[in-house]
This record gives structure tokens, sequence and C-alpha cells, in this order.
């Protein structure tokens, strides 16, 4: 008898009901620029949790497990000490939440830099592990390697310039980038290298907007804005930043809600009524039957 683990995607989804939206391709992201169709923006958001995607899904193309999890999950500092085993954990969590958006996996610190080599193994441990369809790493032209190496391997990469968070020690901050003439020229040439190598789109994050612009019309695959510019093909924020749960968030977020405001109300009504004795009532309770 076989020992192996199978995991069955179709019963291991949180919600197996039939859904009425085809699930989306990375080709069809690819193409988003050439394709006659729709070419509407993209959009992108991040999750790390089932639940979670089960609400963005049917909403959004692009579901992220970005490793701002580090400071949205986990309350790190930095996205530096996130590891394989966390990224792959909630991978698996949103894949099982999502039925249509491409579900895209943060490639963590440390597990792709050294060679084209080590980002397979890394690669290929996040989708087993997940059942995601893609992954994004950090990086530019000295990425470009890589990407070509995953890509013709069978591992759709997403690439991702500008304010790259996981060289923040190098960086000295999360300040927006393409103030220098060298700087602007160096993220539009990182973009096109990452394109060639056949990124299937290119996260630009916190630059200044014409370069923003500039890079968009000088590649053929989607680039997707974060702090970035509305001429992006698509866009992709935190979804807790946008949603108002998190307490510190960039200049570049807009809050759409403010769930942090909506679950602090709630508990003080809860923790109220508990001191009262007026939660539970007769119907959040169970009596022996007369
Ligand atoms: N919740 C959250 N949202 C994010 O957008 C995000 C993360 N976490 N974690 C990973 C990276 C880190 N990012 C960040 C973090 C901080 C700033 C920030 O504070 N920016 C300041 C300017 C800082 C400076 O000029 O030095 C700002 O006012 O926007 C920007 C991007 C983007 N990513
Ligand atoms: C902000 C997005 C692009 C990201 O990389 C993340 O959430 O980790
Ligand atoms: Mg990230």
């Amino acid at each position: 008898m076989s020992t192996t683990f199978q995991l069955d995607t179709s019963t291991s989804r949180a919600n197996p009901t039939p859904q009425p939206m085809k699930r989306l391709t990375v080709p069809k992201i690819r193409a988003h620029k050439t394709a006659g169709e729709t070419r509407e923006p993209l959009v992108m958001l991040t999750a790390y949790t089932a639940r979670q995607a089960q609400l963005l899904d049917a909403h959004c193309d692009i579901l992220l497990v970005g490793d701002s999890l580090a400071q949205v999950i986990y309350g790190l500092a930095t996205t530096i000490p996130v590891t394989l085993d966390m990224m792959a954990n909630h991978a698996a969590a949103v894949v099982r939440g999502s039925y249509h958006s491409v579900v895209v996996v943060d490639m963590p610190f440390g597990s792709y830099e050294q060679s084209p080599q080590q980002a397979f193994e890394s690669a290929t441990f996040l989708l087993k592990q997940s059942g995601a369809a893609a992954v994004k790493l950090e990086g530019g032209e000295q990425m470009a390697e890589t990407v070509s190496f995953l890509n013709q391997r069978g591992i759709p990469v997403m690439g991702h310039v500008g304010l790259t968070p996981q060289a923040v020690n190098v960086l000295g901050g999360y300040a927006a980038r393409g103030r220098s003439d060298t700087e602007a020229e160096k993220i539009v040439g990182d973009a096109k290298a990452l394109d060639e190598a056949g990124a299937f789109a290119i996260v630009l994050e916190g630059v200044l907007e014409p370069i923003a612009i500039e890079a968009t019309q000088a590649v053929a695959c989607p680039t997707i804005g974060i702090g970035a510019s509305a001429q992006c093909d698509g866009q992709v924020l935190v979804t807790e930043d946008m949603l108002g749960m998190f307490d510190r968030v960039p200049r570049f977020v807009k809050k759409y809600a403010d769930i942090a405001g909506v679950i602090e109300q709630t508990v003080v009504q809860y923790a109220e009524e508990v001191r009262a004795r007026s939660f539970p009532t007769e119907d959040q309770t169970y009596q022996p039957k007369r």
C-alpha cells in the first residue's frame, strides 16, 4: 500500500460548491497588454488565510500571499525573518479558499538569491506544499537569469522592483525610489530585464509616478503598481491596510474602511455584556427539556 500523501485539491477546498467563474491563468495575465478583450486593470490583493481568500477571490484577478505577513500577521518589524514554511502554510490556506484568482506566493528573503538552483528548490517546495500557481521574487537585472531558469522549468515568476522591502538593510528604509536619474534608469532597466527573462507580471512598488509610467510603457508584461501610478496595468495593496485593520500604513495606502474601529466597538460591547451577565441569554444557552 502506498503511503504517499496525495493532496486532493477538489475536496480540501473550504468552499467546494460549484462556482460560476472560471479560474484565471498565468498566460492570460501575461497577455494582458496584447489581449484585445478587456485590458481592464488587473486587481490584486494580499491574502494570508482561507477565509480571507474566500471573501476576496471572486473580485480579484490575483491573490498574493505576501511576505508582508511578517508585519501584518506575525508582528515582525521587517520581512527578513520570514521562512519558507511560513509562506507555504499560509499559501496552502489561501489556495483552499480560492477558486478563480491566480494565487502567487512571495519567495522569502534568503530562499532564492544565491543561485537559480536554490530558487528552483525553494519555489518547488512552495508550489508543492500549497498548490499555488506562481511565485514572486524581489530584484531586477540580477534576478533575470533566475526568472528565466524557473520559467523554463515550469514555474511562472512575478517580478518586484523599485522599493524592495527585503533590501531594507541596504536601502536604509522604505522611502520612495527613483529620485535620481541613475536610480530612475536602473528601475526601468530592471523592469525590462525581468520582462525579457519571461516574468509574467512585474510589481512596481514605491517609485515616482513618471518612472512607473515609463516602465509600464517599456515592457510587454503587465505592471502592477503599489505606490506607483494609476497608469500601471494593475494595482495591489495589502488587504489589512486598505481595510483599516493595520496600525502603521505607508502613505500610498487608501483606507477604504475602518475595520479596526468595528472590531474595537464590537469587543467593547461584548466585554460590557459579559461583565453585566447580560450575555449569554436563553438563546445562547442549552436548557434541559421539561
Ligand atoms: N502592512 C504592510 N503594508 C505594506 O505595504 C508592506 C508591508 N506591510 N510589509 C512589507 C512592505 C513594507 N512596505 C512599506 C513599509 C513602510 C513604508 C513607509 O513607511 N513609507 C513611508 C516613507 C518612509 C520614508 O520616507 O523613509 C511613507 O510615508 O509612505 C512603505 C512601504 C510595503 N510593504
Ligand atoms: C506589497 C506586496 C507587493 C508584497 O510584496 C507583499 O505584500 O509582501
Ligand atoms: Mg512582499
